[in-house]
């Protein structure tokens, strides 16, 4: 009783001098911080966020009362919203390096053996290196090249077969999507892919749906981490999860280095392989103080399935569901797929310099449902400031995109569905008709898988469009674009029925 007692005075006079502190610098004449939410010691604004709405709404509403940047604290974490492109921009951009910091919590921390990844490690001599060391390997795989175009051709002609097999049945899309672009990501880094029902890929949904609906999700032990003392569901599925993500990661690498050969690097893993072997070996310039430990690689190669696959099959799912509210838009996209590409080919990546609709169509639905309409939070690594107002050391900086891609002075009528403010009065591609539309985020940390998910996207939309329409089957509802909140902004479950376009009749679908 005596000692609970003596901690809890000291952690009342730890936040009396934190109060104090606080108010002495706001006396500083010069200093001046965000608008902040209402606050209590412990739980913080808790009170002021449990809404019902996504994180992503509720910080857009909470604008008009505390402004387009304002603060709350999460527990003992200080966050700062960014609801307009001149602040994002200021972070992402002008002072990129200053919040390239991660914060880390425990789930991330069990997802990815303490930020030995890229995506939420701090920015450090190590991530540098690493994330250098993987855009260099992606780039070796041909990003816009043959090699990449042909693996992701090939399995949009899977894809076509597949669809081809439901001819007017109503089905869900969902796991041939993942498939698909699941066997791109397995082509890149393990040099393989799985056919339709194989045993490992069902393991691999498994675990993913089990790491999606877990982690990263603000859930109260990464606010509270102390509160993994006590038996959490939440927790005990994500280890369980991770620890089947890492054995097979751990297979596949130990498969690697026992065909390893540094003269044909056959895949990413290959690439890790060679740059640890080089290190170890020392040959080569890198400095010590950046290590590459067969966590490293691990980790490294399940940020690559984790960023890289639910994203990007959550893209094609909210076109799949935009053109399904709007057909008209899909049958501009099906006329100017015959014209410009005909029937006698299918669709290549040069292509995208012609099919200005198509790009100007996904472009839209990147604006109207980001992905990741929060970013990953980004932490201010030394005291700065974002505009007028101070930003300390170690602040969350959460950008709002959602706020950024909704916004009426930058947007006319956001909230309607229109691929044609992607486009110029000849019909032409613009790039970014507005400087509030970042669907990949900006600066050093930039996604690193933007150009490949680029490509993913174009060619299995072009694919399945030249050679099917989506429509709603007969008595199903609309599929609903409302979203929900997650490790991306994901989209409910939802049936089509893929009909065969009269021409393919008697054509081959695959080639
Ligand atoms: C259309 C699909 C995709 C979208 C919309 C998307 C979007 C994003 C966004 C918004 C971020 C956060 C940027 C920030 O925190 O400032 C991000 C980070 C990241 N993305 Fe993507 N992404 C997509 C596909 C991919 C793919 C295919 C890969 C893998 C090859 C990938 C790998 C990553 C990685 C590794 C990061 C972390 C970068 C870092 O922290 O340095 N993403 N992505």
């Amino acid at each position: 009783m005596i000692v609970w007692l003596g901690g809890a005075l000291l952690v009342a006079f730890g936040l009396i001098l934190i109060s104090i502190r606080r108010q002495g610098l706001r006396s500083h004449g010069t200093v001046k911080y965000p608008k902040s939410l209402p606050s209590l010691p412990v739980i913080g604004s808790l009170l002021h966020l449990g809404n019902h709405l996504p994180p992503h709404i509720l910080f857009c509403n909470l604008q008009k009362k505390y402004g387009k940047l304002y603060s709350f604290k999460m527990g003992s974490h200080y966050v700062v919203v960014v609801n307009n492109y001149e602040d994002a921009r200021e972070v992402l951009l002008k002072k990129g390096k200053t919040f390239a910091g991660r914060p880390r919590t425990v789930t991330t921390d069990i997802l990815t053996r303490d930020a030995k990844d890229i995506a939420f490690a701090d920015y450090s001599p190590t991530w540098k290196f690493h994330r250098k060391l993987v855009h260099s390997s992606l780039s070796m795989f041909g990003e816009g090249t043959v090699a990449i175009e042909q693996i992701i051709s090939r399995e949009a002609a899977s894809l076509c077969q597949t669809l081809s097999t439901f001819q007017a049945i109503p089905f869900n899309m969902e796991p041939e999507i993942t498939r698909a672009i699941t066997n791109v990501v397995c082509a890149l880094c393990f040099n393989t892919r799985y056919r339709r029902g194989d045993a490992e890929f069902q393991s691999m949904l498994s675990y993913s749906k089990g790491i999606v609906d877990t982690v990263a999700k603000d859930s109260l032990v990464d606010i509270f981490p102390w509160l993994q003392i006590f038996p959490n569901k939440d927790l005990d599925i994500l280890r369980n999860s991770v620890r089947c993500r890492d054995q097979l990661l751990l297979k596949k690498l130990k498969e690697h280095e026992a065909a390893f050969c540094s003269e044909t690097v056959n895949d990413l893993v290959d690439a890790l392989l060679k740059a640890k072997l080089s290190m170890e070996n020392n040959n080569s310039n890198l400095s010590h103080d950046v290590g590459l430990t067969e966590d490293h690689i691990l980790m490294t190669v399940g940020d690559i399935f984790g960023a890289g696959v639910e994203t990007t099959s959550t893209v094609l799912k909210w076109t799949i569901a935009y053109l399904m509210h709007y057909p008209e838009v899909q049958k501009k996209i099906q006329e100017e797929l015959d014209v410009k590409v005909g029937f006698g080919r299918y669709p290549l990546l040069s292509d995208r310099k012609i099919l200005h609709y198509l790009e100007a169509t996904i472009a839209e639905v990147l604006r109207i449902r980001p992905v990741s309409p929060l970013l990953i939070p980004h932490v201010a690594m030394k005291d700065t400031s974002i505009g007028e107002y101070t930003i300390p050391k170690e602040a969350r900086v959460v950008i709002n995109l959602w706020s950024m891609h909704h916004d009426e002075k930058e947007w006319v009528h956001p909230e309607n569905f229109n691929p044609d403010r992607f486009l110029d009065e000849n019909g032409h591609r613009v790039y970014s008709p507005s400087q509030s539309y970042l669907p990949f985020g900006a600066g050093i940390r930039v996604c690193l898988g933007e150009a490949l998910a680029k490509m993913e996207v174009f060619l299995f939309l072009s694919w399945v469009l030249q050679r099917f329409t989506l429509e709603v089957p007969e008595g199903e509802p609309l599929p609903s674009l409302e979203g929900k909140f997650g490790v991306v902004l994901q989209v409910k479950p939802f049936k089509v029925t893929a009909k065969l376009r009269d021409v393919w009749n008697n054509i081959d679908i695959a080639t």
